[in-house]
């Protein structure tokens, strides 16, 4: 299994009170799964990507991570962890303005070591092409189209070979069409084996996915 997640709970203060957001959500995923979560408007999708992400330590509750216990783990190994295991697909794209395609696609690799710079180059210019971006590769984020700036983006997400994607309503920003085509894109991503969670408000979106939970109640429910 490559997540396995147990009785996972979180919660944050507003003002005196303590509001419970997850109340014991159970995730397993096994590698090239394809789960597109949904769940009304604040009901902790965003919160339950964070800590598939670690990007937020949950209250409660365990979480293994292709076997291993990240429960506990100091700060710094969950970065170490982060970068090189698990990447993240906005609906905002994240991109630096001031950097051309190429470079943006590089900027995981400043937080990795061990890969010499042909790997790195190769990687990089290896997800541009996977993207179709190859003859894009010079041009600033404003220089490109939404559903470009998007591809930039997943292209960044896969340079580092992830075992782990999170896309956060990555069609969210894009027309139908420029959507479907993004979507057809995390459909290779997992043709090609990775494992890929997606939270989205849209049904016909989560359709693309091999399963489908829902976040209700603090809690996931198949369907
Ligand atoms: N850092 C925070 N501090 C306090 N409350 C927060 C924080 N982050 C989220 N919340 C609250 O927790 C609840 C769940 O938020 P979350 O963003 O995870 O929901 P969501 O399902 O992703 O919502 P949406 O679909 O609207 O994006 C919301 O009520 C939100 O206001």
């Amino acid at each position: 299994m490559i997540v396995e997640l147990r009785g996972v709970c979180h919660g944050y203060r507003r003002g005196a009170d303590l509001v419970e957001v997850l109340g014991g959500v159970d995730l397993c995923l096994d590698p090239g799964d394809f789960v597109a979560v949904m769940g009304a408007s604040g009901t902790g999708k965003s919160t339950l990507l964070h800590i598939l992400g670690c990007l937020l330590r949950p209250a409660g509750g365990s979480y293994l991570l292709d076997g291993e216990q990240l429960q506990g783990r100091p700060e710094r190994e969950l970065a170490a962890l982060r970068s090189r295991r698990i990447a993240h697909v906005f609906q905002m794209f994240y991109l630096l303005p001031h950097l051309d395609v190429v470079q943006n696609v590089a900027l995981p690799f400043l937080y990795q070591e061990g890969l010499s710079r042909s790997e790195v180059r190769y990687r990089v210019d290896d997800a541009i092409d996977r993207v179709g971006l190859g003859q894009r590769r010079k041009h600033r984020p404003a220089e490109l189209s939404g559903g470009e700036l998007q591809r930039v983006a997943i292209a960044r997400a896969l340079a580092p070979r992830p075992d782990l994607i999170l896309a956060d309503e990555p069609t969210g920003n894009l027309d139908a069409r420029t959507g479907g085509d993004i979507l057809d894109l995390f459909q290779a991503m997992n043709d090609d084996g990775h494992t890929i969670v997606m939270v989205t408000h849209d049904r016909h979106v989560a359709s693309r996915a091999g399963r489908l939970v829902t976040l209700r109640d603090g809690t996931l429910h198949d369907g």
